[in-house]
């Protein structure tokens, strides 16, 4: 479960999160939707412990991700904005490292990287350097990556940007896997028929506050709107911008 309460942070001028509280349930997709600057990436950043917050605390299985960010990471895997590889690694090198960092090796390391190969079917890519990997082939070294160590939680930002149809089918059939059984799963999007497919629960942020929280049919018969992308407009003030 995550957990966060009135989050703000700027950077110099720039505040990009002002007040920001939501909870994601356990085996539940709970997804953050705003647009383009609206305060997505610096939210995750902040429950990754990747960021200093100025206010507020974030929390993950109860766990501060700030004053226990050790404790926190071993119950999280993270799924970032950029997929950050290191071109001279194989796959296999990739999962090994990050499956260290969490304090795993021998033959509890090596079934963990072959429970996450099966999964991702990433077999072919396994022994090769990431070097000229494709955009599908470097998201799926990512998310195995995020999840060697089988976290609780999955943090993932933006996921499917830059992806074809049979890798964005791919995360979606793994993200209803992972929810299925039990997992939190915590993603950020702006693509309303991915959120509308996906979600369970939804926060929608704007201006680096969120304006509203729930379910689509709910935040869609709040807004007394009929579709989900209305309900975001009118929700978030964008119709009066326009
Ligand atoms: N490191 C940083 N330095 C300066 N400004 C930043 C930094 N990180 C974020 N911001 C600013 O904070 C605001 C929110 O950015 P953030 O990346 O959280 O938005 P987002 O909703 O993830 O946007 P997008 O959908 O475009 O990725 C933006 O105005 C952005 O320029």
């Amino acid at each position: 479960m995550i957990e966060v309460k009135n989050l703000a942070k700027s950077f110099g001028d720039v505040q990009a999160i002002k007040d920001v509280s939501f909870k994601a349930e356990d085996g539940a997709i709970t997804t953050l939707l705003g647009a383009n600057g609206s305060g997505k990436t610096t939210t995750l950043r902040a429950i990754s412990g990747l960021l200093k917050l100025d206010q507020g605390r974030a929390f993950v299985d109860r766990l501060d991700c700030n004053l226990e960010s050790q404790k926190a990471q071993q119950v999280m895997g993270i799924f970032p904005d950029s997929f950050g590889l290191y071109v001279r690694l194989t796959t296999r090198e990739h999962l090994e490292y990050f499956a260290k960092l969490h304090g795993m090796s021998g033959t509890k390391m090596h079934t963990a990287i072959d429970h996450v190969t099966e999964l991702l079917q990433m077999q072919d890519i396994l022994d090769r350097k990431a070097e000229g990997f494709s955009q599908g082939q470097r998201m799926k070294v990512a998310l195995a990556r995020a999840l060697v160590h089988q976290p609780k939680n999955l943090i993932l930002d933006e996921p499917t940007r830059g992806l074809d149809v049979m890798s964005i089918r791919l995360l979606r059939g793994l993200m209803h896997q992972l929810k299925e059984a039990g997992c939190c799963i915590l993603f950020s999007s702006h693509v309303m028929a991915e959120v509308s497919a996906l979600s369970d629960h939804i926060v929608m942020i704007a201006d680096g506050i969120v304006c509203a929280e729930g379910a689509e049919t709910e935040l869609v018969a709040n807004s007394g709107c009929s579709n989900l992308e209305d309900a975001f407009v009118k929700v978030t003030g964008m119709d009066k911008a326009a």
